[in-house]
Parts: structure tokens; sequence; C-alpha cells
């Protein structure tokens, strides 16, 4: 994915103000940065949901400028929000978003397995769960949905231990498999850890962090 120079208004406030990026399949990009920085608006930009005002924002291949829904099918965006239905059981919800391409029973069942949603949670209703467990359905629903793109806001908040370490190992495992990640992050140490390479947010634009793994943000395309 690429964006140049890119500029998002919400209301009369710019929260990206000329930022630019590329991030390559494979990357497990952590997006680090004060309150406030834009971090969150850049993940829903990225996902097709916050309009581009100006500049060039090029997603899985899809203009956001001109095609914002052409991406929104392969995005696994997981915001503050665990986006999940309370009425509904933590297999229903994994189901649900694994019907979006088609996920077999199996693959439901393999994604709740990997999170620690199987067994005695499986047909619990979400909204009788603890935080960390919601927060675990809703990273099984982001495994069974295969993202190729996975935008994650603060994903490790509320997981305990073993659910860090089972988030770390499939966000090492999509990645492995061509995913492209991006994960704000406050939790430096746990996030920067996981990470491929660090990039700062700052008053809605983005430059490399010092001292780590980066490659770019200036638009030249990736130097490794
Ligand atoms: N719905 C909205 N309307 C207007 N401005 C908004 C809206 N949502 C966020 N903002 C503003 O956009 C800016 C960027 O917010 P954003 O949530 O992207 O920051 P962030 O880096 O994710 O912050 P945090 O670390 O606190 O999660 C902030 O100044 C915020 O006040």
């Amino acid at each position: 994915m690429s964006l140049r120079d890119v500029v998002a208004v919400l209301g009369q406030f710019p929260v990206l103000a000329g930022a630019s990026l590329e991030v390559t399949e494979g990357e497990i990009l952590l997006l680090q940065g004060p309150n406030g920085a834009g971090k969150t608006s850049l993940l829903r930009l990225c996902a097709g949901l916050l309009p581009v005002t100006r500049g060039e924002a090029t997603v899985l291949g899809h203009d956001l400028s001109s095609d914002r829904e052409g991406v929104r099918p392969h995005v696994g965006l997981l915001g503050h929000q665990n986006g999940l239905y309370g009425d509904l059981t933590v297999a229903e919800n994994v189901r649900f978003w694994g019907a979006t391409v088609g996920a077999s029973d199996d693959e439901i069942d393999a994604a709740m397995e990997r999170m620690g949603v199987a067994a005695r949670l499986a047909e619990v209703q979400v909204r009788k769960l603890s935080a960390g467990q919601k927060r675990r359905t809703a990273l099984a629903g982001l495994v069974a949905r295969r993202a190729r793109l996975w935008l994650l806001d603060e994903p490790h908040a509320g997981l305990d231990a073993a659910g860090r370490d089972e988030l770390d190992a499939t966000l090492h495992q999509a990645a492995s498999a061509g995913a492209t990640i991006l994960v704000a992050s406050h939790e430096l140490e746990r996030a920067g850890s996981l990470a491929t390479r660090v990039v700062e947010v700052v008053a809605g634009q983005i430059s490399p962090s010092s001292g780590v793994r980066h490659q770019m943000t200036d638009g030249e395309g990736v130097a490794e």
C-alpha cells in the first residue's frame, strides 16, 4: 500500500496532514505517536472508512480516491470497539466474519482455537464475555476473514499474557502468509518486538522512528 501526501479532514480539522507511507506485503508496521496524532484516522482511511481529501492513496491495488468500497472486503479492522454482536455467540460472530470469504466450519473452528475461544466459550453469547475474551473473539473473526490487510488499534489491550502471545503468533503467521499488518499501539515494548518496522505519527504526518528497522515514509518507494 502507498500513501503520498494524504490529507484527510474531519469537520474542519485535518486529521491527516500530508501523510506519506509505503508498506509491503508481509510487513508488520507499528504506528506509534502521541494521543490525537492521527493513528486511528490513518487506520480508518486505509480501511476505506475515511475519505481522502487530497493526495494519493492506493491500498491493495484500489485507489481510495475513487474506490473505497473495493478495499473493504479484504481488510480486517480492529478498532477500540470490537465490532461484535452481543446477542450472538462467539462461534456465530466468528462465522459471520468468515462468511465474507466463504470460510469452512473447520476454518472457523481453527480461528477460534487460534485465539483461545473455542471449547467452552464457543457457544457463549458475546455480551457475557469478559473484555479480554471479547477481544480474543474479534481477533478470531479477523483470522476467519483471511484479511489481506490487518489494521489493528491497540490490539494487545485487555489481553492476558497468553492472549498476547497468541495474538503475536497469529500476526506473524498472517504476515508470513503475505498479509500486510498495521498496528497502532502505545505498548512500545510489546508491539515493538512484534513489528518489522516502526514509524511515528505526529500531527497527522508520518516519519521513520529513530533507531529501528524502518524503511521510509517520503513517498519515494520502499528502501530496504
Ligand atoms: N469524529 C471526529 N471529528 C472530528 N475530529 C476527530 C474525530 N475523531 C478524531 N478526531 C480528531 O482527529 C485527531 C486524530 O485522532 P486519532 O483518533 O486519529 O488519534 P490517535 O493517534 O489514534 O490517538 P490516540 O493515541 O489517542 O488513540 C484528533 O485531534 C482528534 O481530536
